[in-house]
């Protein structure tokens, strides 16, 4: 019996981006090309409003390459009919020395136009390139917090960043081969016409073999990527479970690491089976497009046998026919291919574009009100909060005030709305309905910036900068002025970070990343510290402490809580103050205690008050209390 995979039991879903190779798959060469001109102009656009010198010199050295290799088929035509007309003579083959002389003139200015086209282009794609990631990592940079929680704006971000740049990159690169295959495909169709007007259709047959075989292992590719996606998507979710440092701890101690390795080669084999199929199709294709494009030459050359054999056309001109054929059957190929690349480069480019539009939309809006200082009331007006694509509200119809100088705690069960709830007040989410105000003020319409100065945040996971210890504490408010470091010696004490950063062995100026050499990794409790001192030394109006204690020792728990609890009355002004905890002791002299019920206030009051009314909270600090009550009973 084989074992049940631990990863993947049920179906990854089919990412919403993988549609576009969906669609590439299915779609036919004709809504490729009228797919075009669009993605030509979101490219040359782009281009031109980041160089517009550059993109114009690129334009002109492709078009004069384009023509160069026209005018040397032309050229060398002249030179056949020279030489050929009636056999070679010496006078002949002097009279012909200049149409010699042009054909090789345009093969040199042909190669040095080459150059010239590298050499632009080197300079205008990654100017280009930069332009966009730049656009798109000020774009995604700039958006309100709540994007981040939305899986499918990260989604976008993800591949727009990533597919999107990488579009524009090739793109260039495509329209660029587009251009110099047109034209000179143009040029060999035109030199075929002009020899005789029969050729030029004939050519194009031979041609057409090659481009539909090129057009169809394209598909095959997109299909394949398609029937794949989802695996691969597995393999690495599998690779990061049985290699990632996160869940080495784990791994390990619960022996998972051989179980890992036998579901990633599972993955991995019928992967491999899968590349191994579609590489045998393609040859397959390529095979029949070769043989194809073979009759077709073998018709072309049947037909300028017969234009040949009836007179209708020169013996000399021939070899300029074949010269022709060749011409227009590579640079048909190749335009073939660049027009199925930019087709789905056309998809991709869309990401680029929807993620600059979504993230627009996803910026806060400018306003020039600012936020009030300190504020001296935070308001709830029927507030009601959900997640992106969450059916159920986090938070419903909360209804309640905050006063300056207040230290106001939240509790509640697991996953009762106490971080969204605390999100809310500060303004880092905007309510679904109802309005949070600031002393009046709604705060979706004040500068967004403005009331973030005024909050500091202590996180249960406090994030860890990699940047040195003093630069871990100061990194929330940076231009502080402390010269005398009165500032700095509060935070770091009342957090207790100062014992943490005495153990560092370069002090304050430990560097605190692992990647970094002489770096120093901290422990979950070292790192709450952290981000205490962090929040105190921001020296905010509105302070929001959620959890900050759940990963220290008693002793710096109990300190921690008597700076929180005394943060209020900091120095000469009132602080506000928001304490989300589990640990009913710690809160007990707050002045408002707030009880959430699945996203509902069900109770509010002080301790006393709650306790005396009865209900959720003492029920709550009953159960935290008795095996206490209980130790000190046996005691006596
Ligand atoms: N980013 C998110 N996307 C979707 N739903 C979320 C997200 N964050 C939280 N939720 C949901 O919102 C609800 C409230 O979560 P919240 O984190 O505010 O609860 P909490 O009271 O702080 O929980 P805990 O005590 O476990 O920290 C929960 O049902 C949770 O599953």
């Amino acid at each position: 019996m084989t074992a049940q995979p631990l990863i993947g039991v049920a179906d990854i879903a089919t990412p919403r981006w993988a549609a576009v190779d969906a669609k590439v798959a299915k779609a036919g060469f004709r809504k490729a090309l009228a797919s075009l001109p669009r993605a030509v102009a979101v490219v040359l656009r782009l281009a031109w409003a980041t160089s517009p010198g550059l993109t114009a010199l690129a334009g002109v050295v492709h078009v004069v390459s384009g023509c160069v290799t026209a005018f040397g088929l032309l050229a060398t035509a002249d030179v056949f009919t020279a030489l050929l007309q009636q056999g070679p003579t010496p006078e002949r083959v002097v009279e012909s020395l200049p149409a010699i002389a042009v054909v090789v003139g345009s093969y040199a200015l042909r190669a040095l136009l080459d150059a010239a086209v590298a050499a632009v282009e080197g300079a205008l794609r990654p100017r280009v390139t930069r332009a966009a990631d730049d656009e798109v990592t000020a774009a995604v940079v700039g958006v309100e917090l709540l994007a981040f929680d939305d899986a499918d704006f990260r989604e976008l971000a993800r591949q727009g960043a990533r597919q999107g740049i990488r579009s524009i990159d090739t793109s260039l690169r495509e329209i660029a081969a587009l251009v110099s295959s047109g034209i000179a495909l143009i040029a060999a169709l035109v030199t075929a016409a002009v020899l005789n007007p029969w050729l030029a259709p004939v050519l194009l047959l031979a041609a057409l073999a090659d481009g539909w075989a090129s057009a169809r292992v394209a598909k095959m590719n997109y299909q394949h990527f398609l029937d794949t996606v989802t695996r691969n998507m597995r393999k690495s979710v599998i690779e990061e479970a049985a290699t990632y440092r996160d869940l080495a701890l784990e791994r390990h101690a619960l022996t998972l690491q051989d179980r890992l390795l036998g579901e990633y080669r599972r993955v991995a084999a019928s992967l491999m089976d899968d590349d191994i199929r579609l590489a045998h199709r393609s040859n397959l294709v390529r095979l029949a497009g070769r043989a194809a494009a073979g009759v077709g030459t073998g018709a072309a050359y049947v037909v300028l046998g017969l234009l040949l054999y009836t007179q209708a056309m020169e013996l000399a001109l021939a070899g300029t026919a074949v010269l022709a054929m060749r011409t227009a059957s590579q640079s048909l190929s190749q335009t073939t291919r660049a027009v199925n690349l930019l087709y789905e480069d056309s998809f991709h480019l869309d990401f680029y574009r929807k993620l600059l539009a979504e993230a627009a939309q996803r910026r806060a809006p400018s306003s020039a009100i600012t936020a009030p200082e300190d504020p001296a009331e935070i308001r709830l007006h029927d507030v009601t909060f959900s997640y992106p694509g969450q059916p159920e509200p986090a938070l419903t119809g909360l209804n309640f005030t905050i006063r300056r100088g207040e230290v106001v705690a939240l509790v509640g069960e697991n996953g009762s709305g106490k971080t969204t709830l605390g999100k809310l007040i500060t303004g880092l989410y905007p309510p679904t309905e109802g309005v949070v105000t600031w002393d009046g003020a709604d705060l979706t319409t004040l500068d967004r910036r403005s009331v973030h100065e005024q909050i500091a945040v202590i996180a249960q996971h406090p994030a860890e900068w990699p940047m040195t210890a003093r630069n871990n504490v100061t990194v929330g408010r940076v231009d502080r002025d402390d010269p005398e470091g009165a500032a700095w010696r509060h935070a770091v004490g009342r957090s207790g970070v100062d014992e943490v950063i005495d153990g560092l062995p370069r002090g304050e100026d430990t560097v605190l990343s692992k990647k970094f050499n002489d770096g120093q990794d901290l422990s979950g409790g070292q790192w709450q510290r952290m981000g205490i001192a962090r929040g105190i030394y921001r020296d905010a109006a509105v302070l929001v402490a959620d959890e900050p204690t759940a990963a220290l020792d008693a002793r710096a728990e109990a300190r921690v809580f008597a700076a929180l609890n005394s943060a209020s009355l900091d120095g000469d002004r009132r602080r506000t103050t928001i304490l989300v905890t589990h640990r009913l002791a710690n809160i007990r002299t707050a002045d408002r205690i707030l009880v959430l019920e699945r996203g509902r206030l069900v109770q509010q009051g002080t301790h006393d008050e709650l306790m005396a009314r009865g209900g959720a909270y003492r029920d709550l600090y009953e159960i935290q209390a008795r095996p206490y009550r209980a130790g000190e009973a046996q005691a006596v």
